[in-house]
């Protein structure tokens, strides 16, 4: 009995193997079981390693097959197919997940980045203005108060005139701080408290764990209907007490103030509102959905831009030329400016906005976009149709590694960014922030930020490297963010 049972097993898992052979679609052969994310299911290596080492596999192909587990999923190599799926074509593709998830019962799963059809359109047409031209130079005195603190924490750990900063933990709490006051209206102070809480939490949204693993595994083996039935959620307790506490605590403060803060839970607290005075009939805004998405908007919004930051500084401190010009150009224009840094200025510092390009580039901290078939597509000049739930990968950290659009890959060059070059490039061969109308909602805010924060290091620290920076930087293989395996240390030098 448990030879048939292996056997049983066996042939469950590897069912589907057939699929790409079937359609003559490229790929290689899946380890049993486990499909191509063996490495990575294992703990072994990046997704995005795993993915990277295939892509360069099928030079000269639009596509390639993969399995995860024992689904078939579809990884675009073509950028015209790319730019299709992401925006031409978004009536085909306009969810991440599909139908039957498993997920339901998870008070946070409901936000922007899980919600499907109809219901995440509404959703993000009424998100959409938190993060307007107007709101941001609302909220630039509130981040100027958050860039202050930044510095002030650099010359205090510099006081000797230099010191060895972990750049990957000062810009998360600088991040963290950031959004906190910016969106949320509040003061989480962990560049200067030793309290934890806001960070681990954060991180512990992108590390899988054991039993999110586990459940992952039983979805892509068809057991969703078990985690649902003993109600499983894939993100440790901490995470949701946190974040449900935070929003709790949050909307609670805002009932005894006066003044209207005019930010995102400001919005949030509208919507409800219209919601609860029109009666409507379809209740888009029921606690959960709010709750999950002030949680992704804190979660999605801090540990990416904190890492756009920190790779930045690492190339550099990396390229001295590069970090030389970069001062350069903000000194000139903070001397115009009386030494202050307005929102205009920000976005007028052209050479800087190269430089955060080529970090995205080289280091997109979402290394690959997923979508899933919403609506059969046939894909053209070939004899292939993707049904509906078929899932599509797209590889954004290996397009944006490609020699065919970025000659040299692995050299650092802002120069790839200049309007003239970047009208030679085709669309879909740049997605740091995803593409089409699902693209990243808090795009302009992370910008202003990282730009922000970035202006004031660079205009007052020398950044280089020291014994403690890893080059090159190896990833985590355990998380679903480009994140290095081990922080980024730089040593920086006070200039005055
Ligand atoms: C440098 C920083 C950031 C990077 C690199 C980044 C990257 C991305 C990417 C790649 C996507 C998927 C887009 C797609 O599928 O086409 C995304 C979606 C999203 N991001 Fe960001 N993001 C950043 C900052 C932020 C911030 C600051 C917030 C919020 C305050 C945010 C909130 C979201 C949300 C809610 C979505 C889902 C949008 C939807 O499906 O409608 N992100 N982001």
């Amino acid at each position: 009995a448990a030879i048939v049972s292996v056997l049983l097993a066996y042939a469950y898992c590897t069912r589907h193997y057939g699929h790409w052979a079937a359609l003559g679609v490229p790929h290689t052969k899946p380890t049993p079981l486990l499909g191509h994310f063996a490495g990575p299911t294992l703990g072994r290596e990046s997704g995005t390693v795993t993915v990277d080492t295939l892509y360069r596999r099928f030079v000269g192909h639009r596509y390639f097959g993969v399995y995860q587990l024992r689904h078939p999923m579809l990884v675009l190599r073509d950028p015209v197919l790319v730019h299709s799926v992401l925006a031409t074509e978004f009536a085909s593709f306009h969810d991440r997940v599909m139908n039957r998830t498993s997920f339901e019962h998870d008070g946070l799963f409901n936000s922007l980045v899980n919600l499907r059809g109809d219901r995440w359109k509404a959703v993000r047409a009424k998100l959409s203005p938190t993060f307007t031209v107007a709101k941001l130079k609302a909220m630039f005195a509130s981040l100027h108060v958050c860039t202050g603190q930044l510095v002030d924490k650099l010359l205090l750990l510099t006081s000797d005139g230099q010191g060895i900063i972990n750049v990957s933990d000062i810009s998360s709490k600088f991040t963290i701080d950031t959004i906190g006051r910016c969106a949320f209206g509040i003061n989480c102070n962990t560049l200067f408290d030793s309290n934890t809480e806001y960070q681990r939490a954060g991180q512990a949204v992108f590390t899988p764990t054991l039993k999110s693993s586990v459940l992952n595994f039983m979805r892509l083996i068809d057991l969703g209907w078990l985690v649902d039935l003993l109600r499983l959620r894939n993100m440790p307790d901490l995470v949701y007490e946190f974040y449900s506490n935070l929003f709790q605590d949050t909307m609670e403060l805002r009932k005894s103030e006066k003044e209207d803060r005019n930010d995102f839970i400001s919005i949030l607290i509208k919507l409800r509102n219209d919601e609860k005075k029109n009666n409507s009939q379809v209740e888009l805004f029921a606690e959960d959905v709010l709750a999950s998405n002030a949680f992704i908007f804190f979660a999605a919004g801090f540990e990416t831009t904190a890492s756009t930051m920190s790779y930045c500084l690492y190339e550099l401190a990396l390229n001295q030329d590069i970090q030389v010009e970069l001062r350069k150009q903000i000194e000139h224009t903070l001397n115009e400016n009386k030494g202050i840094i307005t929102y205009d200025m920000i976005k007028d510092m052209k050479y800087l906005d190269m430089v955060l390009n080529e970090t995205l580039r080289m280091h997109p901290p979402g290394p690959g976009l997923l979508r899933v078939c919403t609506k059969k597509f046939k894909i053209p000049d070939s004899d292939i149709t993707l049904d509906i739930g078929m899932k599509v990968l797209i590889p954004t950290y290996s397009l944006h590694h490609d020699p065919v659009y970025y000659p040299n890959p692995e050299v650092f060059d802002p120069l790839r960014f200049t309007e003239d070059n970047k009208a030679l490039r085709p669309n879909g061969t740049f997605l740091p922030f995803g593409d089409g109308p699902r693209i990243c909602i808090g795009l302009r805010f992370a910008l202003m930020e990282a730009k922000t924060g970035l202006a004031e290091i660079i205009s007052k620290f020398e950044i280089l490297p020291c014994n403690d920076t890893k080059i090159p930087i190896k990833l985590n293989p355990r998380s679903i963010l480009l994140t290095p395996k081990e922080p980024i240390c730089l040593l920086f030098k006070r200039i005055k």
